[in-house]
């Protein structure tokens, strides 16, 4: 089949490219504030991951991708961005938000399908950091430079271009026309072979540190002081060379078709990646939808156990406790602004390739004004990866947890110009950085958890990751 020319599409539409950009100059002028005009440009069915593959982990980027609903996206380069830490950060992030949407025009008659002007953001678990050394801020959003979004098999080059009146309007299009040629050079070239995984220098598991945390925490939730808590564990890896974040990212997504995987890049060369299960919200059209996930068993080897092993997750008591949590409290925070949730009060199962979940999911109407940004505010840290009560709970994971949370656990995603939003909870992640790794999992305990089925647990789910580290 003939590759379709893109660049002849744009060179077409060169004068109705020039106009838009042309407009959205003299807006900068007029309101002597810079003015950022998207354009959505078609291009041939293209891989983001391939795109994020070719770029330097000294650009950032933010990758999202579910396989089993036929969407991915990668932002590459921050064209306008803005970072916060405390109590306010989302309002903060929000306020940026507000602002930049009257200051964007967006140009899409040319592509089949536009996702429009996204905000890429990522939060990080305490809204002030715990170790100095933290690779991300505790909020950040950003707009970026190019975007690659692909629906089923259609694509969609995304250039945001910032106007000021001293732009040269003359400059942009070329710039524009050699990202399509880049484009177009990696669709029509073979996919090249990944390098080999490293080898991992492996170190074992410090297990001391979280059975005795955990016996600690129950002993708070003796004394009533908490209800439930969820703690992590973190573990260190060292490889042979230098992890391809890539390569990473496509065992993922094979591992776990039915989870979002996902890659955050702060710019320096870190790298925080993931597979998770969890979805914080996404909105469509006001129509909001967040998983209660909570309560957690292995798959079974065969058929039998598998089956033995769900039947025990939904009827254990101590499971269905862990799981309410959640779900009372993502009912409440929406009720509490002004959302009636609607949910089936038995919870199903989530079945993952290695792990099986109790799931409610929960839906609702977003009322006219309010923002995406004040639901992830509202709903950030749920009882899935925090606890009851929630300020206690973070206290507690502050004392017991040595290492930095940083963005493990906490809401990942994008925000467009309308009102829709997707917000992953970054658990079943690894912080990459050269050849070194940082492994994240935790476990919800409540009255009557084991603290060796925890530990259990937690080898279960750094298991999955450590299989797409090597
Ligand atoms: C905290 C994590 O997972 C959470 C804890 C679960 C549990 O304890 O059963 C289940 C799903 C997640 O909400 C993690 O994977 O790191």
């Amino acid at each position: 089949m003939p590759v379709v020319p893109y660049r002849t599409v744009i060179q077409q539409h060169r004068s109705a490219i020039h106009a838009a950009l042309t407009q959205g100059y003299q807006q900068a002028i007029c309101t002597n504030r810079p003015h950022v005009v998207s354009l959505s440009l078609p291009i041939p069915s293209i891989d983001p991951l391939r795109l994020l593959h070719q770029s330097s982990p000294y650009e950032r980027h933010l990758y999202l991708e579910n396989t089993s609903q036929h969407q991915a996206t990668v932002a590459l380069g921050s064209l306008i961005e803005a970072s916060a830490i405390g109590p306010s950060r989302f309002d903060r992030v929000h306020n940026f938000i507000e602002t930049w949407c009257h200051q964007i025009s967006c140009y899409d008659e040319l592509a089949e399908y536009s996702p429009g002007i996204q905000f890429f953001c990522s939060f990080a678990f305490f809204d002030t950091p715990t170790h100095s050394d933290s690779p991300f801020p505790a909020a950040s959003v950003f707009l970026p430079r190019w975007q690659i979004t692909q629906c089923r098999q259609t694509s969609t080059l995304i250039a945001n271009l910032l106007l000021t009146p001293l732009s040269d309007l003359e400059a942009l299009l070329p710039d524009i026309l050699q990202q399509l040629r880049r484009i177009e050079s990696l669709a029509e070239s073979p996919l090249s072979a990944y390098p080999p995984a490293p080898s991992l220098i492996q170190p074992a598991l410090a297990t001391q540190v979280f059975t005795q945390a955990v016996h600690r925490a129950l002993q708070r939730i003796c004394h009533n002081r908490l209800r439930k808590i969820v703690l992590a564990h973190a573990l260190d890896v060292l490889a042979s060379q230098p992890f391809n974040r890539a390569q990473l990212l496509e065992r993922l997504r094979q591992q776990h078709p039915d989870c979002y995987v996902f890659s955050v890049g702060n710019g320096h060369g870190v790298s925080f990646i993931g597979a998770s299960p969890e979805r914080l919200l996404s909105i469509r059209q006001r129509r909001l939808i967040t998983d209660a996930l909570a309560g957690s068993s292995p798959r079974g080897d065969t058929a039998e156990t598998d089956a033995l092993l769900a039947r025990q997750l939904l009827t254990s008591v101590k499971e269905q406790d862990e799981h309410q949590f959640v779900v009372d409290f993502l009912v409440r925070r929406l009720t509490e602004l002004g959302l009636r949730p609607s949910y089936r009060t038995r919870p199903g199962l989530l079945q993952l390739s290695n792990i099986q979940h109790l799931h409610t999911p929960i839906r609702a109407t977003v009322p006219l004004h309010t923002h995406p940004l004040h639901l992830v505010k509202a709903l950030h840290p749920t009882p899935a990866v925090a606890g009851v009560p929630t300020d206690q709970a973070c206290q507690q994971i502050r004392r017991f947890e040595q290492f930095d949370r940083a963005l493990y656990a906490a809401p990942i995603g994008w925000i467009d110009h309308q009102g829709n939003s997707e917000f992953i909870v970054g658990i079943r992640s690894a912080l990459i950085q050269a050849n070194r790794a940082r492994l994240y999992a935790g476990a919800g305990i409540v009255a009557g958890s084991d603290p060796e089925r925890e530990l259990d647990e937690i080898r279960l789910k750094l298991r999955a990751l450590m299989e797409a580290l090597v």
